[in-house]
């Protein structure tokens, strides 16, 4: 057996058609194309990838892309300023910091001064609050593009077995609370977790969010497992780097039922699900009934 290989790469399109959809209907409305605003501060080499890629996806889906790459020595209070103008500013639906910010500034004051209504990262704790509450927010990205996946991949979701590895605030703890809001029988492990390897395989679901190299090996994964993969390591090997995932992917291959290849799996979903969240944000502003997705088969 080998497993499916859930394309994201695919898939991120298929999501962008809908969001571009979407804007179209908004416009045909009288509404007014969405905006982004995404913020960089400093000179991350891979953050500037991630930012290119971001602006390219969001005009080609038919929004606005507004930019602001700010000096590595910003202050704290240029860029609060910064978020209290992109939030008065009636033509930015989304907001998204880029994180981390640099080790002088204090992400937390940042994030809690974006509007929650713009919050297209789903961080502040009012999104936070609503998605562990189950009431309807803005959820986030990554998150929200491993949840399209295992749609697609698996459908109904209720009482399968699900193990998430990683507690972080932007992966871990946001999936588990949408695997148990779908039903899902839901684990979290973590560094402290007592036989990990035990724990999933006993998983019919597994998501890794570790940041760890190859760190899921193919013993430890129940055969027919759907398994998603949300890390993202870059490695060396004999001097040329290459990306992969938390899971060692060849060896999973075999024994998986259906797994997310890196690169090309969650990464892609991510910058779709932000557009996606972008859209939603401009339709609740503006009072309209915000679209669904689904990257099921018709
Ligand atoms: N506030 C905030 N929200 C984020 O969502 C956020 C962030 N800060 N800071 C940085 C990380 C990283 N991140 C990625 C998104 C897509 C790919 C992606 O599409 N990767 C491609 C590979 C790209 C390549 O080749 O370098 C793939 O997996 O196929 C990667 C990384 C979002 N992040």
């Amino acid at each position: 057996m080998t497993a499916r290989i859930l394309d994201g790469k695919a898939f991120a399109a298929k999501l962008r058609a809908q969001v571009a959809d979407a804007v179209v209907g908004l416009t045909k409305r009288g509404r007014p194309a969405p905006g982004l605003a995404v913020v960089l501060v400093g000179d991350d080499a891979a953050s500037q990838v991630y930012v290119r890629n971001k602006v390219k996806a969001t005009e080609g889906a038919g929004m606005r892309s507004i930019e602001h790459r700010l000096p590595a020595d910003t202050t704290q209070d240029a860029l609060l300023q910064l978020v209290a103008s992109l939030n008065d500013d009636p033509t930015v639906d989304g907001i998204l910091v880029q994180l981390p910010l640099p080790r002088h500034l204090d992400s937390a004051p940042v994030i809690a001064a974006i509007s929650p209504a713009k919050d297209v990262d789903g961080l502040t704790i009012e999104n936070v609050g609503r998605l562990a509450a189950g009431l309807p927010g803005l959820v986030p990205c990554t998150p929200l593009g491993c949840m399209l996946l295992l749609d697609a991949a698996l459908g109904d979701l209720a009482g399968k077995r699900a193990l998430v590895i990683g507690r972080s605030a932007l992966v871990g703890r946001p999936i588990a609370q949408l695997l148990t809001q779908a039903n899902a029988t839901v684990t979290v492990a973590h560094s402290k977790t007592r036989d990990l390897a035990g724990e999933a395989r006993r998983a019919e679901i597994l998501v890794a969010a570790i940041g760890q190299a190859d760190f899921v090996r193919g013993d430890w994964i129940a055969p027919g497992a759907t398994v998603i993969d949300v890390g993202i390591n870059r490695i060396v090997e004999n001097g040329t780097a290459r990306l992969v995932g938390d899971v060692a992917y060849d060896e999973a291959l075999p024994v998986a039922g259906a797994i997310t290849p890196v690169p090309g799996g969650v990464g892609p979903m991510t910058i779709a699900c932000l557009l996606a969240n972008t859209v939603v944000a401009a339709h609740r502003r503006h009072g309209d009934v915000a679209p669904r997705w689904s990257l099921k088969e018709d």
